[in-house]
């Protein structure tokens, strides 16, 4: 093979892996980010439910003191400003506790009563926990919020809860790696406490938030953002909102992509170090098989083919093995398919004609008719050299004939030219493995083949209900039509020599007889006509 088309093809085979390495790899990365940014998004909603949990509950605590509170007397007795002082002590988010009367008049709170009162707004006639503020407070004089309830009275009873204390407890700065946290005011988006930036989505409304609520895309800060909020279960007034642009993904990301970067490179120096060592391989085969030429490791066997009626061995099929100095014998699916890579093949078989010769004389002695069938190839079929050795080898043996599959039939054009002049020289041509081709059956009446040998696996279908069983009767017609001589391989018991013989295909090739033997073994048997299948024809 020329090494441009070498090089060219070795080129391509690591193009398509690195092309397979990186589509997978891809596919890796792509499940990664999606695995990270639905994390991320993970994190930041749990952090938001988090803070919301805990001003939740300081926040039921205060309302279930405020729902108390119906019972208060609100003339300020000292039993009210005991009571309003005790709450104030034994919850530290409370500051201040006041109640106001109808017309808006602060009269009595936690450090007792005001006189004169001081004037606040009149209270809103409204069921439910509300906020307002931050205000300063008169008497602690520090920012604060209040909550409050109005009784069923008219009176408000409120609570001051100071903004530093709101601050401290929420503790958000703990979360400053977010982009922001923040408590807002589900109304209208004012930050009541913030922790970093505090940007809203592009043509996205969020407010008045109602529910717990996800936004994603553009900010105006400018960034890509995901966002999460949720209002406050005990006071829906206010809403907890978290979020952290994406390219926090990245960042959390990157540990993970230094390790996938690391896998790709390792995968693909393992990639590139299997093809390497399947080079090597290939080339280590080939190089044994020039050995085992030169050191005649290569030899014959020779599968008899038998004359079904008289149970008479009438020729061989030359097959070659190769005695491997450490694997043993190997079959010829382990080195023809490199021979024929290599051109090795055309040595090999001139090799193996000569050898037949040489050691089927004394066969050939005794029947000048006996029959020797050697397997070839497209390629072969063009080397003048083996050509010759066939011719050669055509003086001593009468009956020779070739085999080659449908595939070699059509490979060439000029096949069809050295097939008739093989036949015209007296050769006989087979085509082996007969049926199992997908050409059409035309160039059966266009080429000159003699002979058909019916494929294995139709004999194999034979007494068994399958889809090829059908078809080894179609092929036993047509070559009665085309008369075309058969011979069927792969003869394994007596039932289907029984059938095949009731159907008129009377030479067989198989194990039910004889495996491929050494010379020896079948000199031996050809003189001693030893009969291995036993066969009752009224089986079939
Ligand atoms: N299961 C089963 N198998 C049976 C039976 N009877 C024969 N066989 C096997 O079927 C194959 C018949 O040879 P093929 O169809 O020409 O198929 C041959 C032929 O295409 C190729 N080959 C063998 N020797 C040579 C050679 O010297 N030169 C070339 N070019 N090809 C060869 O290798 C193929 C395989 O050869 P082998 O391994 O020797 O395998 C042989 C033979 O051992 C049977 O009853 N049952």
């Amino acid at each position: 093979m020329p090494s441009a088309f070498m090089f060219a093809k070795q080129l391509r085979s690591i193009a398509l892996a690195w092309l397979a390495c990186s589509l997978i790899f891809g596919i890796l990365l792509a499940l990664l980010f999606i695995q990270h940014r639905d994390a991320e998004q993970l994190h930041i909603k749990n952090i938001a439910e988090k803070v919301h949990f805990e001003l939740n509950s300081q926040l039921k605590e205060i309302d279930a003191f405020l729902n108390q509170a119906q019972s208060l007397d609100v003339n300020c007795p000292p039993e009210t400003i005991f009571k309003l002082r005790q709450q104030v002590f034994k919850n530290p988010a409370m500051s201040e506790i006041g109640i106001v009367n109808q017309k808006g008049q602060l009269t009595c709170n936690s450090y007792g009563q005001l006189n004169p009162p001081i004037q606040k707004t009149a209270p809103i006639k409204a069921d439910g926990l509300r906020y307002h503020g931050p205000i300063i407070s008169e008497y602690m004089e520090v920012s604060a919020f209040v909550l409050a309830r109005t009784r069923r009275d008219g009176y408000e009873v409120n609570v001051l809860l100071p903004s530093d204390w709101l601050r401290h407890t929420l503790d958000l700065e703990q979360y400053s790696a977010l982009d922001f946290i923040a408590l807002v005011d589900s109304e209208t988006g004012v930050p009541i406490i913030l922790q970093g930036g505090y940007s809203l989505p592009l043509n996205m409304p969020l407010f008045p938030i109602r529910s717990s609520l996800y936004a994603q895309g553009q900010f105006d800060d400018g960034e890509d953002k995901f966002l999460y909020a949720k209002p406050i279960a005990s006071l829906p007034k206010l809403a907890i909102v978290a979020s952290s642009n994406s390219a926090s993904i990245f960042a959390v990301a990157s540990d993970s992509l230094t390790v996938l970067g690391l896998l790709y490179v390792f995968v693909w120096a393992a990639l590139s170090f299997l093809h390497h060592y399947y080079e090597l391989r290939q080339l280590s085969l080939k190089s044994q098989l020039k050995q085992a030429i030169a050191k005649q490791q290569l030899f014959n066997v020779y599968q008899p083919l038998i004359d079904a009626r008289t149970q008479q061995i009438v020729g061989v099929e030359v097959l070659i093995r190769w005695q491997h100095p450490t694997e043993g014998e190997l079959g010829p699916a382990y080195f023809i398919p490199e021979a024929e890579r290599s051109g090795a093949i055309i040595e090999i078989s001139i090799a193996q004609v000569n050898t037949a010769v040489e050691e089927l004389q004394p066969l050939l002695a005794q029947n000048p008719d006996f029959k020797v069938s050697f397997n070839v190839n497209g390629q072969l079929l063009t080397c003048n050299d083996y050509l010759s050795s066939l011719y050669r080898a055509h003086r001593q043996i009468n009956a020779l004939t070739v085999e080659l599959t449908e595939r070699d039939v059509l490979s060439q054009n000029q096949v069809k030219q050295t097939l008739e002049q093989l036949v015209h020289q007296g050769i006989e041509v087979a085509v082996d493995d007969f049926g199992t081709g997908y050409s059409g059956l035309q160039y059966l009446q266009s080429f000159p083949i003699d002979l058909l040998k019916i494929d294995q696996s139709f004999v194999a279908s034979i007494g068994l209900d399958n889809l090829q069983s059908p078809v080894l009767n179609a092929v036993i017609e047509m070559a009665n039509k085309l008369d075309k001589k058969l011979i069927a391989e792969g003869v394994e018991t007596p039932h289907q020599a029984a059938y095949l013989l009731s159907k008129g295909v009377t030479v067989h090739q198989g194990w039910c007889y004889y495996k491929a033997l050494r010379i020896g073994a079948l000199t031996r048997i050809a003189q001693s006509g030893e009969q291995l299948c036993t066969m009752n024809v009224s089986a079939a």
